[in-house]
């Protein structure tokens, strides 16, 4: 891969900042369900503080508005996991992009949740141009969000003095770029969850490229819906009915398979202690939700994926988090270790599921991406990759002010 990596920096006293994806899955009493993120960024940490560099970190979580970060959108909870990972406290700063903040060689901060900034979401050079300002070296290290455009992601990459990719990053495109090269047939591709818009976006092209589509959760309730079928109050999106019905024939022009729930578990609430029926899918009422698959579609999924020659997994085909509706993902995870197939799965809630059905072992690659590695398996370049690329061609150039490294390190 053509950009500059972590290991080809000086780092020794100078300001690091890197982007990292702590976005992880939160218990409702705040507390995090997983932590493989921020254990995956770890090396990356490790080197610039043993390197003697002032470290400042900053993730995204979750979707929160700009300018009005609430206290359930804040770091907190990762502050204090990433200070037991690193056997010292990480202080949490608020309100960092115009520095000021002061931290020294050594030390290392977390900057909070960096899409509660005005112009992040929107890839603003300003921004970029005003954090860069207290920025020496830019270290992209966040894959799991490497195919969003936004400004600690692309814009920062283009305005810092020096930018390259840390080592999670630059492993899981190794990796992954090893791993789908040349996949073995038929290549499985299990999309499911509940970013329904953003992911089907991805699909109509990997439908072009994969043998088998699994769909689940939200996404396969689109396309119930598309094909005619009653969802009720499920997670459905109905604007997305004809991209749904153009994924099949995209699937079926090269004999690919689609393969939806022949039943499921439907609840008249989304709760654990819901009224629960388990339903074929043409029978599900107007004030039911669809929750899982059913027995017999974790059957033929099991079926379907002993088939394969490679399965990609992204996405838990059911709210796994609340136990009656955990059966179908944990079913999933159990064809998946089970396969023969070489197997890759990755993804926020999809990290969490591996680790709580204890198929870890048994899955050859997990990668901390979800949404980005079926949009690198797409073929896509990540806006996030790109940027790096741009950095490390010939003859580029930084883009924005010229910063004037006012914002010296403070003690802390
Ligand atoms: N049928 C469903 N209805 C609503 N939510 C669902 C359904 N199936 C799965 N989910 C939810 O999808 C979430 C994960 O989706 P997503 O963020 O797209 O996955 P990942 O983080 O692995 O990429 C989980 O919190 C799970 O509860
Ligand atoms: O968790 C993530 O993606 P994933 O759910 O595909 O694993 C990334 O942090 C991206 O988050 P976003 O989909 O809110 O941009």
């Amino acid at each position: 891969m053509n950009f500059l990596r972590l290991s080809d920096v000086d780092l020794a006293g100078k300001r690091v900042f890197i982007r990292t994806d702590f976005n992880v899955p939160l218990k409702a009493d705040g507390t995090l369900a997983d932590d493989t993120r921020i254990r995956a960024a770890l090396p990356g940490i490790l080197a610039c503080l043993e390197a003697g560099a002032a470290v400042m970190i900053t993730s995204h979580l979750g979707r929160p508005l700009e300018g009005a970060l609430t206290p359930a959108d804040s770091l907190a909870p990762v502050a204090a996991c990433l200070g037991d990972l690193l056997g010292r406290p990480v202080p949490l700063v608020r309100d960092w992009v115009d520095g000021g903040f002061g931290v020294r060689p050594g030390d290392v901060v977390l900057l909070e949740n960096c899409r509660g900034n005005v112009g992040e979401k929107a890839d603003d050079a300003a921004l970029a141009a005003r954090i860069a300002r207290f920025v020496d070296v830019y270290v992209n290290d966040a894959f799991g969000t490497a195919h969003r455009r936004e400004c600690t992601l692309h814009a920062l990459a283009l305005a810092a003095p020096v930018a390259c990719a840390g080592p999670l990053m630059s492993a899981e495109l190794d990796a992954l770029g090893r791993a789908l090269a040349q996949p073995a047939r038929p290549l499985a591709a299990i999309v499911a969850g509940s970013k329904v818009s953003t992911k089907l976006t991805i699909l109509e092209s990997l439908a072009g490229k994969v043998d088998v589509l699994v769909l689940g959760g939200g996404i396969a309730n689109t396309f119930l819906a598309a094909r005619g079928y009653p969802v009720g109050r499920s997670l459905y999106e109905p604007d997305l009915a004809d991209a749904a019905r153009a994924v099949e024939r995209r699937l079926a022009a090269h004999d690919g398979v689609a393969w939806l729930p022949e039943d499921v578990i439907a609840a008249d609430r989304f709760a654990a202690d819901a009224r629960t029926r388990c339903l074929p899918i043409d029978a599900v009422a107007g004030d039911e939700m669809i929750l899982d698959i059913g027995p017999d579609s974790r059957r033929s999924l099991a079926e379907l994926l002993e088939r394969a020659g490679t399965i990609v997994w992204n996405g838990p085909v059911g709210v796994f988090e609340l136990e009656p509706f955990a059966a179908g993902t944990a079913a999933l995870a159990g064809a998946v270790a089970a396969s023969r197939a070489f197997s890759i799965a990755g993804g926020g809630d999809t990290l969490a599921a591996i680790a709580r059905f204890g198929v870890a072992n048994r899955i050859d690659y997990i990668s901390t991406g979800g949404g980005a590695f079926l949009e690198f398996l797409e073929g896509r370049e990540l806006p996030a990759v790109a940027a790096l690329k741009a950095r490390a061609r010939p003859g580029s150039r930084r883009i924005g002010p010229v910063p004037e490294f006012e914002n010296e390190p403070q003690p802390t």
